[in-house]
C-alpha cells in the first residue's frame, strides 16, 4: 500500500517545510482542496520540480467542468486529480478524458455518496483510475465513521484500486491496509503532529506492503 500525505496547510511555504521533513516517507504528496484554493496549482508544479520522484496528487474536487479542471491539473504536472463521485457523469467522462491525454490518473472521491456499492460500479465503466472512501473533515468533526467495512465490500466488487482518506492514523493505517486499500492519505495524524517527520516514519513502519 501506498502512503500519501494530504497538506491541508494553507501555505505553499509551510508546505515545503513539512515536506523536508516528510517527503522521504511518504509515496504520494498530496496538494489539499485548501491549499490549491489559497495558492493556485503554482503548488502543484512547485511539489513536483522539488520531488520529481513521488506522485503528485492534486485534490481538486471537481465537481463541473471535469475535463477543463482535470487537464489544468495534469498541465500543472499532477499525476492524480480528483473528481467528486457525485458529479454529473459527463463531467466524469470528461476528467477520464483528460486522464486518457496526458497519460494520468483521475481519483473519484466518493464523499457524499448515499449508495457507494451502486455508485462505485457506475464509476467503474466511466473508466475512473481510483475510488477514494472518504470521510471528510466535516463529517470528521460531526462523529463521522470508518468506513473500513465498505472498503472490504468494495475491495470484492470492482476491479479498480481503492484509496482511503479521513482520520487515518497510526493506529488505525494496518486496518486500512489489511481492509484492502491500495493508497492510504493521511493528513492531520502527520501534518498537524508534534513531530511530523516521526509521525510519517511511524506509518511508514506500519505498511507491510509496497
Ligand atoms: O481531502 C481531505 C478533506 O476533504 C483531507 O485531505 C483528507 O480527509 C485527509 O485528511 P485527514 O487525514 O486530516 O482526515
Amino acid at each position: 500500500m501506498k502512503l500519501q500525505v494530504s497538506i491541508d496547510l494553507l501555505s505553499l511555504e509551510q508546505a515545503m517545510n513539512l515536506l523536508q521533513d516528510v517527503a522521504a516517507y511518504v509515496d504520494v504528496i498530496e496538494a489539499g482542496t485548501p491549499l490549491i484554493k489559497q495558492e493556485g496549482l503554482k503548488v502543484v508544479e512547485t511539489f513536483k520540480k522539488f520531488f520529481p520522484d513521488k506522485l503528485i496528487f492534486a485534490d481538486m474536487k471537481t465537481m463541473d467542468a471535469g475535463e477543463l479542471e482535470a487537464e489544468m491539473a495534469f498541465k500543472a504536472n499532477a499525476d492524480f486529480t480528483t473528481v467528486l463521485a457525485v458529479s454529473n457523469d459527463a463531467t466524469i467522462e470528461g476528467a477520464v478524458a483528460a486522464a486518457r491525454k496526458y497519460n494520468k490518473y483521475v481519483t473519484a472521491d466518493m464523499i457524499g455518496v448515499h449508495d457507494r456499492v451502486k455508485r462505485a460500479v457506475e464509476l467503474e465503466k466511466l473508466g475512473v483510475n481510483y475510488l477514494e472512501l472518504h470521510t471528510g473533515l466535516d463529517e470528521q468533526a460531526h462523529g463521522g465513521v470508518s468506513r473500513l467495512d465498505e472498503l472490504q465490500t468494495l475491495r470484492g466488487m470492482v476491479k479498480i484500486p481503492l484509496s482511503a482518506a479521513g482520520g487515518i492514523k497510526e493506529d488505525t493505517i494496518q486496518q486500512v491496509e489489511a481492509a484492502g486499500a491500495q493508497i492510504a492519505a493521511v493528513g492531520a495524524a502527520i501534518y498537524a503532529a508534534k513531530s511530523p517527520k516521526e509521525a510519517a516514519r511511524r506509518i511508514r513502519e506500519k505498511i507491510t506492503s509496497s
